[in-house]
This record gives C-alpha cells, structure tokens and sequence, in this order.
C-alpha cells in the first residue's frame, strides 16, 4: 500500500502551550510505513484554513489540526469540501470535539490513534454559512470570547478570570428560537447550538448530544441568579443539565434564531459578528475524522 501524505497544522496559540517541539514528538511516534510527514506552523488567524485549503487540493490525504476547537474550525471546514480526513492532535484550551470523540489528550497516545488511521465519519453544521464541528452560539460565553479575541496567549485560567470579572455586568436578552417551525420566546443567558456534548474541559452542556445522529441539540442556558453559578457547573460537570430547570434542550434540524441586540456569536469558541438572525443547519455524516477504535 502507498504511503499516506500527512500535514499536521501547528497553532503555536491554542491552549497557551509551547509546541516548538511538537514536529520532533511526532516523528519519533508516527508509524513511517504508513505516513509521509509534514508541518506548518500558523502565524496568524484565518492562516490555518488558508494552509489546509492548498493541502486538501494537492496531494495530502489526512490533514491533521494541531490545536484546539477554533484550529480544527478552520482547517475541518477545508477537508470536508475536499473529502479528504481530518486529524486532531488536541493542544486548546478546552478541546471539547477531541474530548467528545474520546481522542486522548495525552500527544503520543494521540499519535498511536492517527497511526490506526481508524475513520469514522459525523455531522457538521452551519450558523449563517460558517461551518461549525463542536458547538455555536451566543450570549455570555461570545461575549467573553469577543472580549478574549486577541489575546496572544490562550489557556482556560484567562478565560474563567475574564468570565468572573465579565458575570456581574452582562444582561442577558430575549431570543425567538424556531426549531423545525415550532417557535420559543426565552430570555436567556447563553444559547448553544450542540454538535457534541462537550463545551470544553469535560463540562457538558448536552448529555446526549450525538455527532451521528443528524440532529442539533439547541441548549437555553435560562437567566438565573449569580449565586447558582455553582449548581449549573455541577450540573454540566455530572451530565445533569438534561434534568436541569436552568437548562433546556430542543433538537432539531434546522433552527433561526432572531434577536434585538446584536451581540457577538461564538463558532467553536471563536467570536464574530453576524447581524441580528442566525440560521442554523445540520449536514449529516459530512466529515471524515479519525477517531480512536473504541466506540466514541
Ligand atoms: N500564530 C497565531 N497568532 C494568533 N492567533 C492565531 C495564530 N495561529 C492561529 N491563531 C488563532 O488562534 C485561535 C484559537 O485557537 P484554538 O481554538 O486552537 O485554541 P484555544 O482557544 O486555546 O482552544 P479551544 O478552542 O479548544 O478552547 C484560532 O481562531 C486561530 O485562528
């Protein structure tokens, strides 16, 4: 069997760690009979993408996203239009899509997964156009990230400051939500639209969110007072929330959300500004990953 080209994307970022060592790790673990290693460093953001697209139309069959859920963003939306397989070697701050498919965060562990090349297939989904893998959304959560948006250092400690710091101040506002036609008025705090369960660092915000099964989950973080900050943290961190009186959780397939006040909206944990209405739809079974060989 002919070699596989392999391309792994480095963000020098995400997850706020050094990873001027990564290439030499990789090719001390990755399996030679098998794979034909390359590398790139991303200098700037968007870089990423624009790395995987001229990957994806030459020769690279498996391009690997080295980095957290905005690096796979970007280089995930390029494989997909050009069917090649996607890769992750999880180095973000909350790796949420990596954690749901069970790719460990351990980097050789990881590796041993990319060398059994196992591909599985799931579903992706769009906000407005933009592709999204993990989760999209907004109110408090693409607040803190458009205020975050810039920092050249990342990591989940500047994130959880910033969010303390943020809380006291942000207002929450009243989204009309239609699920499949059927329309909800609620005031909320967060909306996420769920690809995975996973909203980072083990914390779930849709317990039984899956990436196969054609369906979005739309999770309405209700307004609630401060003090039962505690009570949701337990909640996302023990797969409560489904039970949760702070948490509701619609699934559909295609969903318009319309607002009065143009905040920012999160894609995979990065921030953008798309206007007052937001369509959401499912693309099923739309990307090819590697994931590990035991059930994700
Ligand atoms: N050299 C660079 N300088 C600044 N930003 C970069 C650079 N390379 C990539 N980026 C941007 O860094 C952003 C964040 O990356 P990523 O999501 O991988 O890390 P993270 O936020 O720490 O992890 P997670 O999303 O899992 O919490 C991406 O939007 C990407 O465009």
């Amino acid at each position: 069997m002919s070699k596989l080209n392999i391309l792994f994307i480095i963000n020098p970022i995400s997850g706020g760690k050094n990873k001027l060592k990564i290439p030499a790790l990789i090719d001390a673990h990755l399996d030679r009979t098998k794979f034909n290693p390359n590398f790139a460093f991303t200098e700037y953001v968007g870089h990423a993408a624009e790395i995987a697209e001229e990957a994806a139309n030459k020769n690279f069959d498996v391009i690997v996203a080295v980095g957290g859920d905005g690096t796979i963003n970007e280089v995930a939306a390029k494989v997909m239009q050009q069917n090649k397989i996607l890769g992750v070697l999880p180095f973000g701050s909350g790796n949420g899509l990596a954690r749901f498919l069970k790719i460990p965060m351990n980097t050789v562990k990881a590796i041993n997964v990319i060398n059994k090349c196992k591909v599985s297939v799931i579903d992706t989904a769009t906000f407005n156009e933009k592709c999204f893998f993990n989760m999209a959304g907004m109110g408090f959560d693409a607040h803190i990230s458009s205020v975050f948006a810039g920092n050249k250092s990342r990591g989940l400690s500047g994130y959880v400051k910033l969010g303390l710091q943020e809380m006291f101040s942000y207002k929450p506002q009243t989204y009309q939500i239609t699920v499949d036609g059927k329309e909800y008025s609620r005031k909320a705090f967060v909306i996420s639209v769920a690809n995975s369960s996973q909203y980072g660092n083990n914390a779930h915000i849709s317990p039984k969110a899956s990436v196969t099964d054609g369906l979005l989950d739309v999770c309405i973080v209700k307004e609630f007072p401060l003090y039962k900050i505690p009570v949701l943290a337990y909640q996302m961190l023990r797969l409560k929330t489904d039970n949760s009186n702070m948490v509701e959780i619609i699934k559909g397939k295609n969903i318009h959300i319309s607002r009065i006040k143009e905040d920012a909206i999160h894609i995979d944990g990065e921030p953008y500004f798309m206007g007052k209405e937001i369509a959401v739809t499912v693309n099923p079974l739309s990307l090819n990953i590697i994931t590990p060989d035991y059930e994700a």
